[in-house]
């Protein structure tokens, strides 16, 4: 949204939290640094663990239990540039113990925009090719409450994902079956984009004392030197190497 549209809208800033709210229609914008402050992993990852729960019931009719429903996303092609996708979706009744407890039952109802334009790494400054927006609605009224920046939790929660799977397929599996332990770890990422990147802050984030090594590969060297040296500053303690080939990245991690 750019500062007319924002005008526009009458948005006033709240020093607060960052965001930007309409007083007379109470509609709340959350722009993409605001949305950086906000996200941790620790919710974030709690939060898709109560959404893969509402997703694997669908039967819409428990006064208590968590539920969803999702239709399938919609592709809207911009000619051979790139693609409009629609995601909407409604969960009921979950919880989101890291934030307000067991106690506490939360419904959303929201809409999801997604363009993925493959072009816009070679601009100048080049822009994310994967852009979000969520619009929000109150999920008793069907009005409109807030309109978030979805880039950055995008990208978050499809890491967020991946950590609950490992969670639950890896690390349980692990300290009960495997080794038994969850120390001397090496975690592989292939490909250093987005998603590479977010996944190894979230793997390294949210199972602190876990990896000892991280292995990188990237098809260009620089992108993956870029993550080497992002992570060589946030994780001192961890070894980062960067693997010539992507099976040689994958050989030996866990
Ligand atoms: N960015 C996001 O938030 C999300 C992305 N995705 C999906 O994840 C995938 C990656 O997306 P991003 O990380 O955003 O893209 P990106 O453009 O940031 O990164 C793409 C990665 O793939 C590598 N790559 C591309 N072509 C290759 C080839 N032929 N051989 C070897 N490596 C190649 C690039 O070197 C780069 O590491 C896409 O399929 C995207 O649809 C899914 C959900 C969210
Ligand atoms: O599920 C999602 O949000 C996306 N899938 C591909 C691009 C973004």
């Amino acid at each position: 949204m750019n500062i007319q549209d924002q005008k526009h809208l009458n948005l006033q800033s709240d020093k607060s939290t960052g965001s930007l709210s309409n007083q007379d229609d109470d509609v709340t914008f959350i722009k993409e640094s605001s949305v950086k402050n906000l996200l941790n992993w620790t919710d974030c990852v709690d939060a898709m663990e109560s959404a893969l729960v509402a997703i694997s019931n669908t039967s819409q009719n428990s006064e208590t239990e968590p539920f969803s429903s999702q239709t399938p996303r919609t592709f809207t092609f911009a000619g051979n540039k790139g693609v409009l996708l629609t995601m909407p979706g409604y969960a009921s009744n979950y919880t989101l113990n890291s934030v307000t407890g067991s106690d506490k039952k939360h419904s959303t109802l929201s809409c999801k925009l997604v363009t993925s334009f493959s072009g816009n790494s070679q601009l100048n400054p080049a822009i994310p090719g994967i852009l979000g927006t969520i619009l929000l609605f109150n999920s008793d009224t069907g009005k409109l409450k807030a309109i978030v920046d979805g880039t950055e939790i995008t990208a978050w929660r499809t890491a967020a994902v991946s950590v609950v799977a490992t969670k639950y397929l890896y690390c349980d599996l692990s300290l009960k079956n495997l080794d038994g332990n969850m120390t001397g770890k090496e975690l592989a990422i292939v490909g250093c984009g987005t998603q590479g990147r977010i996944h190894a802050l979230a793997m390294l984030n949210y199972f602190p004392n876990v990896f000892i090594k991280v292995k990188l590969w990237n098809r260009s060297l620089n992108r993956a030197e870029k993550l080497k040296k992002e992570l060589n500053a946030l994780f001192p303690e961890i070894i980062i190497v960067i693997a010539d080939s992507s099976i040689l990245c994958v050989a030996g991690a866990d």
